[in-house]
C-alpha cells in the first residue's frame, strides 16, 4: 500500500511536494525550523486540505476516505505531547483501538510493552513526564496497529535507550510491512536508522534519496547552512562541526 503525494501545495508553508512513499521501510523528513516538515507529515495524515495537489494511499485520496478507515490506514503522531484527558494511561492507549470499534488486549498489552510504559498503566496521564508522556502517546498509535506510522519528532523527548529502544520497534514494524515515516531533527539518527531521507528547505523538496546522498555534507551545508562532516562506520555515524 503506497502512499503518494502529487504537486502537494500548501500556501506559504509547501509548494509543489511530489514523492512516493514505499511500504515496509522508514523515511525521515529532515529540514531546518520552519521547512514545513509537519505541515507535510499532517497533509500525509490527511489531516490538512492542499490548495493544490494531492495525498492518495493506493491511489485513493486520503481526503475523501471515511475518517475512520484513514485512521485504521494511517497512525499519526503530532509533534505537541500534550494529554488533555487525565485519564488512566492504559484507557488512554487502548483510544488507539477507537477506528477498529475494540479496546483488544493484544494490542494494546504490545504497545504498552514496545514504549516500556505497562508500569505505569495505571496512572494517571497527567501526572507523567515528559518523555513518558510522549511515549505514552506513541503508545496509542500502535495499539491501532495502522499501515502507515506518521510520527512528528517522536524521539525528542525521550532519553537514549528509549530511542534506541523505539527505532529497533519501528525496525520491526518496517519489516513486518508497516510504512514509517518520522520528521526527525537528529540528523544522525535519520542517517543511521532510516532507509530514505527526504529534506525539506523553504517549503520544497531539498534532497530525497539514500541516507548518505540526501545528507550528503554539501547538502547539510547548503539547507542548514552549517559546515558538517560524518564521521565513524556506516549505521553508527556521528555528525560534528566542519
Ligand atoms: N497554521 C498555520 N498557518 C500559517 N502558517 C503556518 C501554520 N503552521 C505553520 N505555519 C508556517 O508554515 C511553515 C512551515 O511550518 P512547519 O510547522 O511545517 O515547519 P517544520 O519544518 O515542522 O518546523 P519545526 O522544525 O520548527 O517544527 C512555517 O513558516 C510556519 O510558521
Amino acid at each position: 500500500m503506497k502512499l503518494a503525494a502529487h504537486g502537494l501545495t500548501i500556501a506559504k508553508r509547501l509548494s509543489e511536494v511530489s514523492l512516493q512513499l514505499e511500504p515496509g521501510s522508514i523515511t525521515a523528513i529532515c529540514g531546518p525550523n520552519g521547512a514545513g516538515k509537519s505541515t507535510l507529515l499532517e497533509a500525509l495524515a490527511g489531516l490538512l486540505a492542499p490548495v493544490e495537489g494531492t495525498v492518495a494511499l493506493d491511489g485513493i485520496s486520503v481526503q475523501i476516505m471515511a475518517p475512520r478507515e484513514r485512521a485504521q490506514l494511517l497512525g499519526y503522531l503530532p509533534q505537541a505531547h500534550e494529554i488533555a484527558w487525565d485519564v488512566p494511561v492504559r484507557s488512554l492507549v487502548e483510544l488507539g483501538r477507537m477506528p477498529h470499534g475494540d479496546s483488544l488486549a493484544g494490542p494494546v498489552d504490545a504497545a504498552l510493552d514496545a514504549l516500556d510504559i505497562a508500569h505505569l498503566a495505571q496512572r494517571r496521564a497527567q501526572s507523567l513526564s515528559g518523555g513518558e508522556t510522549a511515549r505514552v502517546l506513541l503508545a496509542r498509535v500502535l495499539a491501532g496497529e495502522p499501515r502507515w506510522i506518521l510520527a512528528d519528532e517522536p524521539l525528542a523527548a525521550l532519553d537514549i535507550a528509549h530511542q534506541l529502544a523505539l527505532l529497533r520497534h519501528l525496525r520491526r514494524a518496517a519489516d513486518k510491512g508497516a510504512g514509517i515515516v518520522l520528521v526527525l531533527h537528529d540528523l544522525a539518527h535519520a542517517m543511521n536508522h532510516a532507509d530514505r531521507v527526504i529534506v525539506l528547505d523553504g517549503g520544497k523538496l531539498a534532497a530525497d534519496g539514500a541516507c548518505e546522498n540526501a545528507l550528503d555534507p554539501q547538502v547539510i551545508e547548503r539547507v542548514w547552512k552549517v559546515p558538517v562532516r560524518w564521521i565513524g562506520e556506516p549505521g553508527h555515524r556521528a555528525l560534528v562541526g566542519g
